[in-house]
Parts: C-alpha cells; structure tokens; sequence
C-alpha cells in the first residue's frame, strides 16, 4: 500500500514533485523527503495537498512558510506497550501519538489499534487531520496514534491490560486543553472505556479527556454514527445541488466496520439501494440490494471478536473470498463509498467504476483512493469525488460537540446533535464548493484550498512558534 514511493532515491523524489511547477513548493517537498524517505503513506498525504494547493502561492506567497511548518509535526512520542496475556506470556507492542499541529485548537484525531500500524501511516493519519479538523468549523488541531497491536483473537481481559499499559504512558501526553484522542480501526467503546478509565485512574482528572466514551458516562448522542452518517449527508448536499437524491440508487459500500455500518444504515434509510460490504478477506454481494436485516446481521456479526463476513448465511446475498473488492463488481453503479481503510482503491479500481458508470465518489475511510485513483476520477466526466478529508468529518466534528458537552456539564439531546452535524456537514460542503468556485477547479482541490488557507491563517498570526 503507497509503496510507490519507496525504492530509488532520485526517482522517488521526482516523483513526489511531479506536476508541482512552483519553485518554494518543490524545496519543501525536497525537504520533507530527505527527513522521512521511507514514509510513503505520509509522502502520498503531503504530496496529495501539494497538489491541490499549489495556486493559493500565486495569491497568497505570504502562505508558504505556513504548508512547509505543517509538514513537520510538533511534536511525536513513541513508547513501548509492555503487557501480559491470558497464557502469563509477557508480551509488547510500539505505541505512538504524532501531535502534528495545535494551530487551531487542542490536538484532535484517534487512536489505531492494528498490526499495520507505522509512524508513516500514522502521520499521514495525523496530518490529514490537521486539514478536516479545520473544515469542522470547530477549534480543533490535528493529532493521531496508535500501536502496532492486533485486538484479533485477543480476549476482553488483554484488550483491557493492553489498553491499560497503553494510557499508563500515553496519559502524560494528553489533556482536556491539550490532546484529546478518539477512536479509529481497532479502537471502539470497549477500547475507549478501558482507556479513560486507566486515565482517571492515574490523574483524577474526570474532564474528557477522551471522545467516543459511552452514553451514561461522558459520551454524546451519535458520535457512533456520526462519521458514516455525515458521509450520507455530505452526499445528499452534493446531489441536491443537482436536483437529484439518493432514492434508488446503486451504491458500493466497502468495509463493515463503525463507518462502512452506519454509512449502510442511512443509505438504506435515504432509499438508496447497496450492493456490497467488504472486511479484509472478502466481500458480501447483494444483487437486488442489502435489507435492514441484512445490515444487522453484519453489525452483530462484527460486534463479536472476529467476525468475519464469510460466516454469514443471508439469502439473496453472495460472499466472494480470496480478498474480492466491491469496485470490480459487474455491475451499474451510481455511489462508491470507500469505508475500510487507506488505498483500498486504486486506478484500476477506478477505472472499473467508472466503466459502470459511477457518478459520485465520497470518501468515508481516511486516504483510501491512491493518487492515480482520484486522477481516473476527476479526469472522468460528470464524476463528483469528496476526499475523506470532508466526507468524513461527521465523526471528529461529533467528538468536537461531545467536548463541548463535557465542559459545559450538560448533555445535548439526539436531536440537537443531529442537526448540529447536519449543520456542519452543511458548512463543509459549502465551504469546499466556495473554494473550488473561487479557484476554478474541482472539490478534491476545493476542500485541500479551504483547509488549509485556515489552518495557515492561523499559523501565520502565531509566528514562527
Ligand atoms: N471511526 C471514526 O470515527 C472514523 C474513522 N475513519 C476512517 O474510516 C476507516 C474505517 O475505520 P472504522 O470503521 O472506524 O474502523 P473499524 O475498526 O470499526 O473497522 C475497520 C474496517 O476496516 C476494514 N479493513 C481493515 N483492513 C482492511 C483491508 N486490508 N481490506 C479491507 N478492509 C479492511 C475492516 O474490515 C473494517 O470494515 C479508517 O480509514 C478510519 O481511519 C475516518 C473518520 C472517522
Ligand atoms: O473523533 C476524533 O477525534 C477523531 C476521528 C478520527 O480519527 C478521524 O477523523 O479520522
């Protein structure tokens, strides 16, 4: 996965400046590249927002010195996890939080818990948030962590002790004003209870120092759903300013996770019509389209450890194995929802969606088009194409209005946070259509153009700190 930048040292570096004609721009990318050479999922999110920005220094050159700050983070900890399973085997892992950019707000952005985990995708993760955490409209910076631990298999007592070691060195790095982490891929409620446990355990510090927390205990209504469901909203904004909805329309979702399920969830509920759900060994095809039964088969499914989509019998729903992704299906489709993880989907991928006629693309997961996937895109007529980046926002903006809840002491009902989130939902996709109208050009470009000219507003007016 992005592994395209790995390999000869020369070749490489072109490659991150290729299509790049500004002169300051490309030093920084010089440099970036000669600090972080083996990190080719963060050098793919660097190279991404290179992209798109590359005109604001035509009206704006005062900005450069901002995007070459914000290429390197503040600040990054990476520490051992020791902890001992369920056999008494001592075991330990690599834990690590990149507080990439305060400029905004208090560093914001979750917590991965998978074997895949580096500091390159971490950071790629991390700097990625600095930029959606700005769309929110809410005063957030960008953060992001995680630990290179596999929760497959793992019993609810290691899940405990793990999460436990993980906040006991974790802790003095965070903060209320200062750090607050979230969930991600492997970290849900279970995970977040353990850890703001541990946290008030060690500080008696019960301010939310941690979003995603249960209802009852410091949690707002809908953070579960927020990420997918804000995704179905940003879809129904674009689609209004066609006239058209998502009523009847055949949409590919991947993944079958806390995002791919509740994407599924109002996508059903909008009418819309989903063809397939996805996790890393396969994939479910429904032709005629998934039900609401369906959907909580999987989510119960995926609520037990180790659930996997090829154990489910649902009639009039096929599984495919051997890894088969959804985009490749024969098949007409209208949306693609990527929701599993980075770089699911690449030119081929593309290509095959829009053969069957794609016509809208949002992206759910963080980063899971490659960079020739969105050139397919945009180069295709008629296709919309929303980067994570805005698409997915719903759930850290929920995490922003669950903060805003702990300080205030008082919990908001389901119905106000909704219409919050439809609200800010609303706000991104006007701000990303405004910056796309104003530089003439796409909404991938539209939303890196209006993140950042906020993000580096601010890191101007607070100097070279
Ligand atoms: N949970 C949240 O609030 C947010 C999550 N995201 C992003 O959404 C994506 C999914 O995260 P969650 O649903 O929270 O995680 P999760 O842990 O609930 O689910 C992980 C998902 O990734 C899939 N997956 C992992 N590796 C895969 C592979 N190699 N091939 C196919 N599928 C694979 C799993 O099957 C599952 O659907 C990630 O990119 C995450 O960074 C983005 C914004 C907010
Ligand atoms: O809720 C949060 O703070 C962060 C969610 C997240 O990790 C993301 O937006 O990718």
């Amino acid at each position: 996965m992005g592994k395209d930048y790995q390999g000869d040292v020369d070749s490489n570096l072109q490659k991150l400046q290729k299509g790049i004609q500004h002169d300051g721009l490309k030093a920084i990318l010089e440099e970036v590249y000669s600090r972080n050479p083996e990190q080719a999922e963060f050098l793919q999110a660097v190279r991404g927002m290179a992209l798109s920005i590359a005109p604001v220094f035509e009206k704006h050159p005062e900005y450069l010195p901002a995007f070459r700050m914000l290429t390197e983070p503040e600040r990054q900890v990476i520490f051992r996890v020791p902890w001992v399973d369920d056999a008494g085997v001592w075991q330990m892992n690599r834990g690590m939080r990149v507080q990439f950019s305060s400029a905004i707000g208090p560093y914001k952005g979750g917590l991965r818990f998978h074997p895949s985990v580096t500091l390159s995708i971490i950071k790629f993760l991390g700097f990625e948030q600095i930029f959606k955490n700005a769309l929110t409209t809410l005063p957030m910076g960008g953060g992001k962590g995680g630990a290179d631990f596999d929760p497959k298999g793992r019993s609810d007592s290691e899940i405990m002790r793990f999460c436990q070691s993980f906040m006991t060195e974790l802790y003095r790095h965070i903060g209320s004003d200062t750090d607050v982490p979230a969930g991600d891929i492997g970290v849900g409620g279970r995970e977040i209870g353990y850890m703001y446990g541990q946290y008030k355990r060690i500080t008696r510090d019960r301010a939310g120092v941690l979003t995603g927390k249960g209802m009852g205990w410091g949690g707002s209504e809908i953070r579960p759903e927020a990420t997918g469901y804000g995704v179905v909203f940003l879809a129904e904004y674009l689609l209004a300013d066609r006239g058209d909805s998502l009523e009847g329309k055949r949409c590919l979702v991947s993944g079958s996770g806390n995002v791919a399920q509740y994407c599924v969830e109002l996508l059903l509920e909008k009418g819309a019509v989903v063809l397939s759900m996805s996790d890393s060994r396969g994939m479910i095809y429904a032709p005629e389209g998934l039900s609401r039964e369906d959907l909580a088969a999987v989510m119960k499914l995926k609520s037990q450890h180790d659930g996997k989509l090829e154990d489910l019998e649902l009639e009039g729903v096929e599984y495919r194995g051997d890894a088969a992704q959804p985009w490749f299906l024969d098949t007409e489709v209208f949306g693609a929802f990527p929701c599993a993880t980075q770089n699911e989907l690449g030119e081929e991928a593309a290509k095959a969606l829009v053969k069957h006629g794609v016509q809208i693309v949002l992206e759910g997961a963080n980063m899971p088009c490659t960079l020739e996937a969105e050139e397919v895109f945009t180069a295709a007529e008629g296709v919309a194409f929303v980067t994570g980046k805005a698409s997915n926002a719903g759930g850290v903006a929920v995490s922003g209005l669950e903060m805003a809840q702990n300080r205030s002491f008082v919990p908001w009902s389901r119905e106000d946070v909704t219409t919050k989130l439809q609200g800010i939902m609303k706000a991104i996709y006007d701000d990303i259509t405004g910056a796309a109208a104003e530089y003439d050009t796409d909404l991938i470009n539209g939303a890196n153009i209006a993140s950042f000219e906020k993000v580096a507003k601010a890191v101007l007016a607070q100097g070279a700190v």
